[in-house]
C-alpha cells in the first residue's frame, strides 16, 4: 500500500513541487488550520510536511507552530517535517522544541526532501512495528503471536507456569513446543534454576538412558568418571524432555520410576538420588495412538500429560503469519545488513496462502534466504521461493459449476481460519446461516472441517 503523506503549504508552486518530487506517495494537501486537521483526521499520514507560514499571518510562524502542536496532540507518532524560510532558525527550533521530527529550509530540494520524508517514514514504521511487538508481547515475551489461537494457549501456559504440574506440550514440528517450554520455566518459580533440554529422537538408544540419568565411573567401557545427566543437572529447574514419544519402551519404565519416586539412580549406581524439578515434554506424535498400540505406556502417558497444550501450526494463526514475517525480517535485515524492508502485496498473498508444513522454523528459513536473495527492497514471492497466489491457485477448468465451487470451498477455509475455527463466525463472514454452511460443508467434502469442531 502506498503511503500518504500530508504537505501542508499555502504557497501552490510549492505544493506542486512536492507532489513531483514525492512520487512514490500519495500526496495530500492542505493550506490552513482546519483543511490541515480535517486531512491529518481523514487520512491518518505517518509523515507530514509543514509549512510554519501559514493565513491569517504568513509572515508569523504562529499559525504553523499550532498546527504542528495540534498534530502532534492529536497523534502523537506522525513525523512532522517543519519547512521555513531563510532565517527563522530560531522558529524552526521551537518547532523541533513542540515535538517535530525534523526541519528544512527552503527552497525545496526535490532529493533532500525525498531523503528526509523516506527517513521519516522507516522511523513511523518502526515505531509502529514495535508497539505492535510491545502489544503482543504479554508475559511470555518470546511468544510473537496475535491471533485468538496463540493467545489462548499463551494464557493456559502463564497459568500453569506457577505449579509443578507435568506439561505435554503437542503441535507439529516448528510450531514453537521448546519455545513454550522456556517460556513456562522463564515464568515459573523455577526461573533462576536451570532449563535442560533433551532431545529424545536425537541421541541414539543405547546412549539415552545415560545422558539422561548419568553413570557411574566404571558403569561400562570407556565410563572413566562419574558424569551427571541431564535430570541431575536440572535440579531445582526444569527438564524438557522433547520428542517424548520417541523415547524407547524399555527407557519409559525408569522414566516413569523417576516421575512417580523423584528419585534417580545413575548408570552402574546403588544410591537412590533424590531429584526436585519440573518436567515439561513434548511431541509431534499422536500418544494415544502409540497407547493404543502399545508403542508408549499408558501410565507415562497420564504421568507425563497432566495437562496437555496444543500449539497450533502456523496456517491456523492467519493474522500471525504476516506479523511473524515482519518480525522475521527485521531481524534478519538488521543481522545481514540487507536492504529488504517491505513485503511486496503478492508475497502477503503467498504467504498467506502457503501451508507452511514447517511452521514457523520454515518461515524463519525462507525469510533468511529471501532477506539475502531480494534483489531490490521489495520482497516478492519468488524470494521466498512460493508461487504466486494467483497463478498457483487458478482453476484451469472452464467448466462454471466447477469453478464456483473451487471458489467457494476455498472461501469457506479462508472464513474459517479468520473466524479461529468457530463455525457461527464462519457462517457469518460468508454471509450465510450455520445450516447452509454445513450443507457445503457436506457437498464439498470439507469433512476437515467439521472434524475439529
Ligand atoms: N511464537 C513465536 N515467536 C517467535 N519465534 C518463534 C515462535 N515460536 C517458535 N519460534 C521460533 O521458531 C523456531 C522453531 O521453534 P521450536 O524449536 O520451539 O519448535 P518445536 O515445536 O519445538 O519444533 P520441533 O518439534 O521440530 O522440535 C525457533 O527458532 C523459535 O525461536
Amino acid at each position: 500500500m502506498t503511503d500518504t503523506i500530508l504537505v501542508v503549504d499555502d504557497d501552490l508552486g510549492i505544493q506542486k513541487q512536492l507532489k513531483w518530487s514525492l512520487t512514490d506517495f500519495n500526496v495530500v494537501f492542505a493550506d490552513n488550520y482546519d483543511s490541515a486537521i480535517a486531512q491529518l483526521r481523514r487520512h491518518e499520514p505517518k509523515v507530514v510536511t509543514l509549512d510554519l507560514g501559514l493565513p491569517p499571518d504568513p509572515a508569523n510562524a504562529s499559525e504553523g507552530l499550532r498546527i504542528l502542536q495540534d498534530i502532534i496532540a492529536l497523534a502523537p507518532r506522525t513525523k512532522v517535517i517543519v519547512v521555513t524560510g531563510n532565517n527563522e532558525k530560531e522558529n524552526a527550533l521551537k518547532a523541533v522544541n513542540f515535538g517535530a521530527y525534523d526541519f528544512y529550509q527552503k527552497p525545496i530540494d526535490s532529493d533532500t526532501i525525498k531523503l528526509l520524508v523516506n527517513r521519516a517514514l522507516n522511523l513511523a514504521e518502526l515505531e509502529h512495528e514495535n508497539s505492535i511487538l510491545a502489544k503482543t508481547r504479554t508475559g511470555m515475551s518470546r511468544i510473537v503471536g496475535n491471533s485468538e489461537a496463540i493467545q489462548q494457549v499463551v494464557k493456559k501456559a502463564e497459568k500453569i507456569a506457577a505449579t509443578d504440574i507435568s506439561t505435554l506440550l503437542l503441535g507439529e514440528s516448528g510450531t514453537g513446543k521448546e519455545v513454550f517450554a522456556r517460556s513456562i520455566h522463564e515464568h515459573s518459580p523455577r526461573k533462576d534454576k536451570p532449563f535442560v533440554a533433551i532431545n529424545c529422537a536425537s541421541i541414539p538408544e543405547n546412549l539415552l538412558e545415560s545422558e539422561l540419568f548419568g553413570y557411574e565411573k566404571g558403569a561400562f567401557t570407556g565410563a572413566n568418571k562419574t558424569t551427571l545427566g541431564k535430570i541431575e543437572t536440572a535440579q531445582g529447574g526444569t527438564l524438557f524432555l522433547d520428542e517424548i514419544g520417541d523415547m524407547p519402551i524399555g527407557l519409559q519404565a525408569k522414566m516413569l520410576r523417576f516421575l512417580q519416586e523423584r528419585v534417580i539412580e545413575r548408570v552402574g549406581g546403588r544410591n537412590e538420588i533424590p531429584v526436585d524439578i519440573r518436567v515439561i515434554c513434548a511431541t509431534h506424535r499422536d500418544l494415544p495412538a502409540m497407547v493404543a498400540n502399545e508403542s508408549f505406556r499408558e501410565d507415562l502417558y497420564y504421568r507425563v500429560g497432566e495437562i496437555p497444550i496444543l500449539i497450533p501450526p502456523l496456517r491456523e494463526r492467519d493474522q500471525d503469519i504476516i506479523l511473524l514475517a515482519r518480525t522475521f525480517l527485521n531481524i534478519y535485515r538488521d543481522e545481514f545488513n540487507a536492504k529488504a524492508k517491505s513485503f511486496s502485496d503478492a508475497a502477503i498473498r503467498a504467504m498467506l496462502g502457503h501451508k507452511w508444513p514447517g511452521n514457523i522454523r520454515e518461515m524463519q528459513n525462507k525469510l533468511k534466504s529471501a532477506v539475502i536473495m531480494a534483489e531490490g527492497t521489495v520482497i516478492q514471492p519468488d524470494d521466498l521461493g512460493l508461487m504466486p497466489v494467483d497463478g498457483e491457485s487458478e482453476p484451469e477448468t472452464l467448466n462454471l459449476r466447477e469453478v464456483r465451487e473451487i471458489a467457494e470451498s476455498k472461501a469457506i477455509r479462508r472464513a474459517y481460519q479468520q473466524s479461529d475455527k468457530n463455525m457461527s463466525k464462519t457462517a457469518e463472514l460468508l454471509g450465510i446461516t450455520r445450516p447452509t454452511l454445513y450443507s457445503l460443508l457436506d457437498k464439498y467434502n470439507l469433512e476437515d472441517l467439521k472434524n475439529n469442531v
